[in-house]
């Protein structure tokens, strides 16, 4: 039993006095089905006025050991996520279980996109606050690990925009409210999108490390990432549902059907910096869990080496046609992929998952996706490529003739004839297109890109996903 709740304690006159009872109720954490955590409580009767007032005090005070959890929160709503039910989700099901828990709170609706990213870049008073919860999807946690994030790197004297650079941890931990569409950081990190369950992780005080990626176009710094870097088909994807925006979840079911009868591919090269060590292989069966073994070896590592230097690295060149490149920092999971893009990525183990989808035909890439949604391995294709990194970097085709021109031909008729070259593909339609980035859900404005992963820069109110227990109430359920 989990004790989260500061005990809620009745002398009872009035209605009851003549039993001269008195009780106490202890609200408690109990595990049901699906990762979910509900809210119970348990009912001490006692017939001595003295005695219910001492269990009462010496709870109270075995609470107030408790030091990891948190007090004050700064909350962040974002009214129009998902099915637009955010603020119902809070004031119904959240705030009364933060209130049970003597959690203070202030809550912000937010009134427009990147609201909360510049509150908390630039105007909060951080110091009242144990933490910051966001209620809404992957779109709003990234807004606020972006403020939470950018004002840390501010006030330490950290350059963003260079990559030489170490990045400095945040400090206050981030909860998630899932309201949004996909809530992918959520399930990845709890093992549900159920809001109560997360609400208990943020009172009983989780904490979870999670790695984040810097997104870099030559000098300058364009995102963060700690989910998905998608360019091709989730690239695609994004770009076609936002135009969809007001259908919904289900905007990504359609854009991804029409992204996939389009059946694009891309040219370009990947080149990245394999992770060493023991960080173990995107096929191995070593699933991130809850007091995940090789995440904790990361964090002592650190200790030991901080920000290694990676000069005498080599880096591994790949050049093709790709379907897809993604990158995926943690493991992805979502309702409509389970186990995730990448089943055993960390969480916190300073690499992502480098996974490429060559060129191969509609039947194989179905083929690959709906390996996603089922217990078969979908990287076991000959066309599906997946490396552990801890850094890489994406230069388009079209963008390589500019390079080549550049590296090879100083002169200016070597450029004007292989610019000459570039311009006849176009011309001819053979000439490949470009995709975008998806950037946890966010376009990005550039498509050569640069990617750094900076272990263990944030933490979350979680403590990753619980291995399942052996025997389970059938009878137990989720949802409430
Ligand atoms: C055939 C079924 C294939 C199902 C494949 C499902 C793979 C799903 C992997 C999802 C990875 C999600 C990574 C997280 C991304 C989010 O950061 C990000 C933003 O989330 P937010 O809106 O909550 O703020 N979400 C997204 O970019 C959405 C990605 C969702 C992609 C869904 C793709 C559905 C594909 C359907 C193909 C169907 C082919 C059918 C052919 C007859
Ligand atoms: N008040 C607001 N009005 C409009 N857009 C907002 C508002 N608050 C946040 N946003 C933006 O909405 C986008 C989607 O939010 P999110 O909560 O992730 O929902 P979803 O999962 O449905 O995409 C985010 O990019 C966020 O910046
Ligand atoms: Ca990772």
């Amino acid at each position: 039993m989990i004790l989260i709740m500061q005990v809620t304690f009745y002398l009872v006159f009035g209605i009851m006095w003549h039993f001269h009872l008195c009780f106490s109720a202890v609200f408690y954490v109990e595990r049901m089905r699906q990762h979910c955590w509900r809210c119970s409580n348990v009912t001490f009767h006692c017939s001595e006025h003295s005695m219910c007032l001492l269990w009462v005090q010496t709870i109270r005070e075995q609470l107030a050991l408790l030091t990891n959890r948190p007090k004050n929160l700064l909350v962040y709503i974002n009214p129009y996520g998902g099915k637009q039910r955010g603020k119902q989700i809070y004031d119904h099901k959240v705030a009364p279980i933060f209130s049970r828990a003597s959690v203070s709170t202030d809550v912000i609706v937010t009134e427009r996109a990147n609201h909360a990213r510049d509150h908390l870049k630039t105007e909060a008073d951080l110091k009242k606050y144990d933490g910051v919860v966001c209620v809404g999807g992957d779109g709003m946690f990234s807004e606020m690990m972006h403020g939470l994030v950018s004002r840390t790197q501010r006030e330490a004297g950290v350059d963003e925009n260079s990559m030489e650079e170490t990045l400095m941890p945040c400090g206050l931990r981030i909860g998630i409210i899932p309201a949004g569409s996909t809530d992918c950081i959520c399930y990845a990190t709890v093992g549900s999108n159920d809001p109560v369950t997360s609400a208990l992780h943020i009172v009983v005080g989780d904490s979870q490390p999670m790695d984040v990626c810097s997104v870099h176009n030559e000098d300058s710094f364009l995102r963060y990432s700690v989910s998905l870097l998608g360019y091709g088909f989730y690239g695609d994807v994004l770009t076609d549902s936002e135009r969809k925006r007001w259908m919904g979840p289900a905007r990504y079911d359609i854009s991804g059907v029409k992204t996939f009868l389009s059946h694009r591919y891309y040219e370009g090269t990947v080149s990245f910096l394999p992770a060493e060590g023991d960080s173990g292989t995107p096929r191995d069966k070593m699933q991130c869990r809850s007091g995940c073994s090789i995440c904790l070896q990361t964090s002592s590592d650190q200790l030991v080496s901080k920000n290694e230097d990676s000069c005498g690295d080599t880096w591994t060149v790949i050049r093709g046609k790709f379907l897809a490149i993604n990158a995926a920092s943690m493991s992805c999971a979502c309702p409509r992929s389970p186990k995730g893009l990448s089943p055993s990525a960390h969480l916190a183990d300073g690499t992502t998952d480098l996974i490429l989808v060559r060129k191969c035909s509609r039947l194989n890439f179905l083929c690959h996706l709906l390996r996603h949604t089922n217990k078969e391995d979908q990287f076991d294709h000959s066309f599906v490529e997946v490396y552990r990194v801890k850094q890489f970097r994406f230069t388009p085709r079209y963008q390589e003739c500019d390079s080549e021109v550049d590296l090879r031909e100083s002169g200016a008729t070597g450029k004007r004839f292989l610019s000459q070259i570039c311009r006849e593909h176009r011309a001819c339609g053979c000439m490949p297109s470009q995709s975008n980035w998806n950037c946890d859900g966010e376009i990005l404005p550039h498509t050569a890109i640069q990617v750094l992963v900076h272990s263990q820069l944030i933490k979350l109110f979680a403590r990753g996903i619980e291995e399942q227990p052996v025997f389970e109430d059938p009878y137990a359920q989720c949802a409430i």
